[in-house]
């Protein structure tokens, strides 16, 4: 276990987290920043330093949502017999049940920033920069678009504005990620006590940025992700690093398989132009394909609107719709699970009372 300490201010403690806090709780409690979350284990930092907390009682039988997650924050009670709280998150990215698979996954809680990265080569797809900063949106996280290998690349310049024309007010940064440059490059989202997070296809260079963020070789977090991949104990710096300026990067395994899900709100937002037009539209149903009176494709016609731009629209929504039906039917199923997880406990602890 490390020994270094941390105010909260270091930690990424906010403000607005006061306002869920009485006085008695103010006197009686202190707060714990989740920085590694193991089954049923957290390990969490405080003022105080790390410490290692098991989950106990209500917080089994939590839905997944309601447990804690990596970036969580917790109040922890003088009296270890009250129940430790969990703040109410700022943001939350979290990656939706598919499939089978009725379980969502918090990836991770209270983020900052999101750094969206793409190349300067053939991985630059403005669609899939809007899908990322769809998903930032509906998580609540601010997203910048970092677009590296510009150092490999004739004119970055150009994927700068092509990146800057999806959104003007994200930020865009084109760097060499090998580069120490890229220190003061991402300063304005590094500062102590932030916290950010990479995210974005293979190979674009997300290890490269944190690791020269770090100061440290490539080869560090190559064995360190071996070490994942055998499901070995992972210690707290793998899922939330300090920067040497303080700042924090998640890395938590979920990060980098990110997808889409059910981020309609997050759509809405990222094309709130688009949003606006349709509501022109002569149909209240209009599907903006074909139908009369459209006036997303009078907007095409007329050159004022980007087609690609009006065919990601439609298909994000198409897709986040769907997966939010999905979520929708995984969570009915994970709820009758729960249900039926609780009746079988509850009937091992009557038999085991009997048998006492
Ligand atoms: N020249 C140059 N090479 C880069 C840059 N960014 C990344 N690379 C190289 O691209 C390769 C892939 O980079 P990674 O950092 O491993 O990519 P990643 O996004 O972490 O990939 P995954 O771990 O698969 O998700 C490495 O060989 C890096 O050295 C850059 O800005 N310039
Ligand atoms: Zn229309």
């Amino acid at each position: 276990m490390s020994s270094s300490h941390y105010s909260l201010a270091e930690l990424g403690w906010h403000p607005v987290f006061m306002q869920q806090l009485s006085l008695d709780d103010l006197e009686q409690g202190r707060a714990a920043r989740v920085a590694a979350v193991h089954r049923d284990r957290l390990i969490v930092l405080t003022e105080a330093g790390e410490q290692a907390l098991d989950l106990t009682g209500q917080w089994l039988q939590a839905t997944p949502d309601e447990r804690p997650t990596v970036g969580d924050w917790l109040w922890l009670y003088d009296d270890a017999s009250r129940p430790m709280r969990m703040l109410e998150r700022q943001s939350l990215v979290k990656r939706t049940a598919s499939g089978s698979n009725p379980k969502p996954q918090l990836i991770a809680a209270n983020l900052d920033t999101l750094f969206v990265v793409s190349s300067c080569n053939a991985d630059f797809n403005p669609s899939r920069l809007e899908r990322y900063l769809a998903l930032a949106f509906s998580a609540g996280v601010d997203p910048v678009m970092v677009l590296t290998k510009a150092d490999r690349c004739d004119d970055p310049e150009a994927y700068r504005q092509r990146a800057q024309s999806i959104r003007t007010d994200v930020p865009v940064v084109v760097l060499n990620a090998l580069d120490d440059g890229i220190r003061e490059a991402l300063s304005p989202w590094l500062l102590a006590g932030r916290t950010l997070a990479f995210v974005g296809s293979s190979g674009v260079g997300k290890s490269t940025l944190t690791n020269t963020l770090m100061g440290r070789e490539d080869q560090a977090t190559r064995a360190i992700r071996e070490d994942d991949a055998k499901g070995r104990h992972t210690t707290t710096s793998r899922q939330l690093v300090r920067l040497p300026g303080g700042a924090w990067v998640m890395d938590t395994p979920g990060m980098r398989e990110l997808r889409l899900g059910d981020a309609t709100e997050g759509v809405h937002r990222l094309f709130d132009d688009l949003d606006e037009l349709a509501g022109q539209c002569r149909f209240n149903d209009c599907h903006h394909q074909g139908d009369d009176g459209c006036a997303l494709e009078a907007a095409v016609e007329a050159g004022e609107l980007e087609p690609r731009r009006l065919q990601s629209y439609l298909k994000l929504l198409r897709e986040t719709e769907r997966a939010s039906r999905t979520a929708w039917q995984q969570r009915e199923k994970w709820k009758s699970f729960g249900k039926m997880a609780r009746r079988v406990q509850r009937e091992k602890q009557a038999r085991s009372g009997r048998m006492e």
